[in-house]
C-alpha cells in the first residue's frame, strides 16, 4: 500500500518517458529505484523548473554519450576488418594459383597449342595513325587472350620501329605483358616453313579446319585497301602455306572479303576488330567443331 503510494507520487513528477521505463523494472530494481529517486526528489532544487533526473536515468544518458563518441572508433574497427578479411581472401586466392592470374583461379584454363602470329613487319608501310591502331588492336588481341578459357600460344614479331616506340611511348606497360612472345625476329627465323599458315584474303585457299599444331600467322597491316595482295604475295615468295578464313557464310564481307575493324559475325553481336577476330572470334565465326573450345564466351 506505502509503496504503491509512494509510486503514485514519483509517477506524479515523472516524464510519460520515465513511466514507460518504470513500468519495465523489476519489483526490486524497482524497490531501489524508488529509494534513489526519492532520494533526489528531497534533494533542494537549484532551479525549480527543471525536472529531477533519476540516477538510473543519468546511467542511462552516460552510456549513451559513451556510445555516440565511440561512433567513429567503431566505424575505424569496422574498416580496419574489412580490410583484413579483403587481404585474407586475397593471400588465398594467390596461394590456389600458384602466383597465376587471379581472376583465372575460378576457371579452368586449358592452353591451345595453336601459335597465333601477329606479323608487325609492315611498320615502314603505315603512317603514325595506323600505327596506333594496330597498337590498340594488339592490346585488345592480348585481352581476349589473356581472358580465353583455351589461350593462343601468341606471338608478336618483327617488333620494332614506330610501333614499338608508340608502345614505349605509351607507359610501357608491355613489358611486363605475360603469355606472349614478343620478338625483334621475323617470324620465319622462329618456326619451321612447314608449320606455318599465312591468313591472307587474297588467297584462293579457304581454311577448312584449324590444325592445332601450325602457326597461323596474321598481317600487321592496317593499309585501307592501299596495299591489296601484299600478304599474300610476301606468303607466296617464302613459299608457306597461305589461307583466307571462310568468313562468306558468317560475316557480312565486302566484296574484298577483308575484315574491317566493325565487322559483326552474324551468330552472334559483337563488333570484331580484324585481330580480334582471328584470335577470339575465329572459330566461332568458322563454325568448327571445335569452336567453344577456343573463344571465350561473348556477351
Ligand atoms: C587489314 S588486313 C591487311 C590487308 C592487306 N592488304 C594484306 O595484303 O593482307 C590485316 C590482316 O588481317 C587478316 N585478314 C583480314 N581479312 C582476312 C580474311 N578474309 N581471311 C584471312 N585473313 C584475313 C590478314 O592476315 C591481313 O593481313
Amino acid at each position: 500500500m506505502t509503496g504503491l503510494f509512494k509510486g503514485f507520487q514519483i509517477q506524479q513528477t515523472m516524464s510519460s518517458e520515465m513511466l514507460l521505463d518504470f513500468s519495465e523494472t523489476s519489483g526490486a530494481e524497482r524497490k531501489q529505484d524508488l529509494s534513489e529517486d526519492q532520494e533526489e526528489k528531497q534533494k533542494p532544487r537549484v532551479n525549480e523548473g527543471i525536472e529531477p533526473v533519476s540516477k538510473r536515468r543519468m546511467k542511462k544518458l552516460r552510456k549513451q554519450k559513451q556510445w555516440e563518441e565511440q561512433r567513429e572508433l567503431r566505424k575505424q574497427k569496422r574498416k580496419e576488418k574489412h580490410k583484413r578479411k579483403k587481404l585474407e581472401r586475397q593471400c588465398q586466392l594467390e596461394s590456389n594459383s600458384d602466383g597465376n592470374d587471379r581472376k583465372r583461379v575460378r576457371r579452368q584454363v586449358v592452353h591451345s597449342t595453336l601459335r597465333l602470329i601477329i606479323d608487325c613487319s609492315f611498320d615502314d608501310l603505315m603512317v603514325l595513325k595506323d600505327i596506333k591502331k594496330l597498337h590498340k588492336q594488339i592490346q585488345r588481341c592480348y585481352a581476349e587472350n589473356r581472358r580465353a578459357l583455351h589461350p593462343v600460344q601468341f606471338y608478336l614479331t618483327s617488333h620494332g620501329g614506330q610501333l614499338k616506340k608508340n608502345m614505349d611511348d605509351n607507359d610501357k606497360g608491355w613489358v611486363n605483358w605475360k603469355d606472349i612472345h614478343i620478338k625483334p625476329e621475323h617470324y620465319s627465323e622462329l618456326i619451321k616453313k612447314e608449320d606455318l599458315v599465312y591468313l591472307t584474303s587474297d588467297s584462293p585457299n579457304v581454311l577448312q579446319e584449324l590444325d592445332e599444331s601450325k602457326a597461323y600467322v596474321i598481317g600487321g597491316l592496317v593499309d585501307h585497301n592501299h596495299h591489296k595482295g601484299f600478304t599474300y604475295k610476301q606468303a607466296s615468295d617464302y613459299g608457306i602455306d597461305h589461307a583466307q578464313l571462310p568468313l562468306g557464310n558468317f560475316v557480312k564481307m565486302n566484296s574484298r572479303k577483308v575484315l574491317a575493324v566493325n565487322h559483326e559475325a552474324d551468330n552472334h553481336k559483337h563488333s570484331v576488330s580484324i585481330l580480334e577476330c582471328c584470335i577470339g572470334v575465329l572459330p566461332t565465326i568458322c563454325s568448327f567443331h571445335f569452336q567453344l573450345e577456343y573463344c571465350k564466351e561473348i556477351p
